[in-house]
């Protein structure tokens, strides 16, 4: 079974207007409510892909009850731990430029925690466990190292997508994967990530260090992947941006879903790079078909030196 965690959940409450002016009354032509934050992305797009995943994590409030139901309705199985607190609103603006506006996470008790880690617990050999978003600073690193050891002891696929001093302690464990943009990376060694050969270089350091695949997504430049015995780059398709929000996390889901099913890691790294632009190119998280759409469009190299 593949299990995703949210541990900061979001409704998106995603509006399209011509043009944005802070520090005016701006009015949306159109609203979105979706269920967010990067686990529950990748449960969404699993599902759409033909996959099963049991999204965990921490939901509460009205808000919390919208994400649950709206992902039952989605036929998609979630097993959050109960938290008093509303789950928070991310507001996204697209408009001449895109702006986002994310709420802080929730503050989480020692009993949820532990609620928590007696799941990751039970998982069983061969499972996944994709571990995806911000990760509040009130929870100490230890209880995510915890995580990543329970997944260790019991042979289960840790997948991490996470940034900022997280990413930075959680690297140590060294996941099955991680998937930082060009930022999140530059932030991991303390500096500015230009270019995909700079991502390259950096990627390669993690990899020496024994994690197994990583990749950096790029936006529109596409995406690179370094394992043991693989440097490639991916150039994404062209086509015309609606809403990127979640074009990373349907890069994760897309590759994981093509690497369970033929274990080729540059197989699953183009199905990802096409599913993160299938869902760059509409509103919502991208379908089977827009991916499989794309596929012969993504243009994949190996990188030389
Ligand atoms: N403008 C674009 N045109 C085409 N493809 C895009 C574009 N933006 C994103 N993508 C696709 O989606 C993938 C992931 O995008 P990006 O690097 O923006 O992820 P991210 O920063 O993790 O996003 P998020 O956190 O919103 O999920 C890219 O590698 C690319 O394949
Ligand atoms: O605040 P975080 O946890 O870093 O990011 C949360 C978020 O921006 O990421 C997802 C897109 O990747 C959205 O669904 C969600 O609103």
């Amino acid at each position: 079974m593949i299990y995703t965690c949210t541990i900061t959940p979001s409704i998106d409450y995603t509006t399209y207007l011509p043009t944005f002016k802070a520090g005016a009354l701006n009015r949306a032509d159109e609203v979105y409510y979706y269920p967010g934050g990067k686990g529950i992305n990748v449960s969404r797009v699993l599902q759409r892909l033909g996959r099963d995943s049991i999204a965990l994590g921490f939901a509460g409030g009205f808000t919390g009850d919208y994400i649950k139901q709206f992902l039952s309705d989605e036929s998609i199985q979630t097993d959050f731990t109960e938290t008093n607190q509303v789950t928070r609103i991310n507001v996204k603006v697209k408009a001449d430029t895109e702006s986002e506006l994310n709420g802080p996470g929730p503050t989480i008790e020692g009993a949820q925690l532990e609620e928590l880690l007696q799941k990751v617990k039970n998982f069983k050999q061969g499972d996944w466990f994709v571990l995806a978003g911000s990760l509040p600073e009130s929870i100490p690193s230890s209880f995510f190292e915890e995580l990543a050891a329970a997944c260790r002891e019991n042979g289960v696929h840790f997948v991490l997508d996470t940034s900022g001093s997280a990413l930075k302690q959680l690297v140590q464990t060294k996941p099955f994967l991680i998937k930082p943009n060009e930022h999140e990376l530059g932030e991991l060694f303390d500096t500015t990530i230009s270019n995909k050969a700079e991502a390259v270089y950096y990627a390669k350091q993690l990899v020496a260090a024994g994690l197994e695949h990583v990749i950096v997504s790029m936006g529109g430049e596409g995406a690179i992947l370094v394992t043991n015995n693989l440097v490639l780059t991916a150039e994404s398709p062209k086509g015309t941006v609606v809403n990127t929000v979640g074009a990373g996390d349907s890069l994760v889901s897309g590759f994981l879903a093509s690497y369970m099913a033929n274990k080729d890691a540059a197989a699953a790294f183009r199905y990802g790079v096409a599913s993160g632009s299938a869902t760059a190119f509409q509103t919502d998280l991208c379908k089977e078909t827009d991916v499989e759409a794309l596929l012969s469009n993504v243009l994949i190299k190996n990188f030389d030196e």
